[in-house]
């Protein structure tokens, strides 16, 4: 697939900023907070759901302050896109969850099909108890189950396509040092 940096570049310029690097950085740091008050006695795995998960991961784990296992799973249903299809398992986890607290690290909780899905998962196998963390929660009416929300929550986010701390637009911008979002979408 060939790629317009041009037009890759001309989103970012053209891009409204949500959220600052600071802004997202303090929501970071009372998410870890909040996760060293509550799993600091679970002996938890924790797994990256990449790719959007890196920044938010990279950012978090250091500021935990207890034993923890890390790995990563890989699950993706926009797969480049800018609107979610069907899930796709690209790496299941590798470690077992068997009688283990899990704690689940992402970018975004938007519909919640993938959160969904990899907290099902977990269940199925074997983990003990599953604890989700997002950096950022969209607002909508289109949650896959309106009942479920993620226990540690970054930000709120209005209906828009976003990109930057993890996020891509078309690949791109997960390196953006903020929250981004794409004019006219
Ligand atoms: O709540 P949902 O509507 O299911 O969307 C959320 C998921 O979408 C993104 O992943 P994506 O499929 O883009 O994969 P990627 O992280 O590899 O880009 C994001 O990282 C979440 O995992
Ligand atoms: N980059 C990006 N990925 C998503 N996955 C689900 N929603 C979004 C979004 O707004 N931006």
């Amino acid at each position: 697939m060939s790629v317009d940096l041009a037009h890759i570049r001309q989103v970012m310029a053209e891009a409204d900023c949500l959220y600052t690097a600071e802004e997202l950085d303090a929501a970071i740091a009372r998410m870890a907070g909040e996760i060293n008050r509550d799993l600091a006695e679970r002996d938890p795995l924790v797994f990256c759901v990449m790719n959007g998960g890196l920044i938010f991961a990279g950012k978090l784990l250091p500021l935990l302050d207890f034993p923890l296992e890390q790995s990563y799973l890989h699950a993706t249903r926009y797969r480049g896109e800018t609107s979610g299809g069907e899930l796709f398992w690209k790496a299941k986890p590798e470690l077992s969850m068997v009688d283990r607290d899990v704690l689940i690290v992402d970018d975004i909780f938007d519909e919640g099909h993938t959160l969904a899905a990899i907290v099902d998962y977990c269940k199925h196998a074997g983990a003990r108890a599953v604890h989700t963390a997002v950096l950022i929660d969209k607002e909508h009416d289109r949650k896959a189950r309106p009942d479920m929300n993620a226990d540690y929550v970054g930000l709120p986010c209005i209906d828009r396509y976003i990109f930057g701390y993890g996020m891509d637009y078309k690949g791109y911008w997960r390196n953006a040092p903020g929250i981004f979002a794409v004019k006219g979408m």
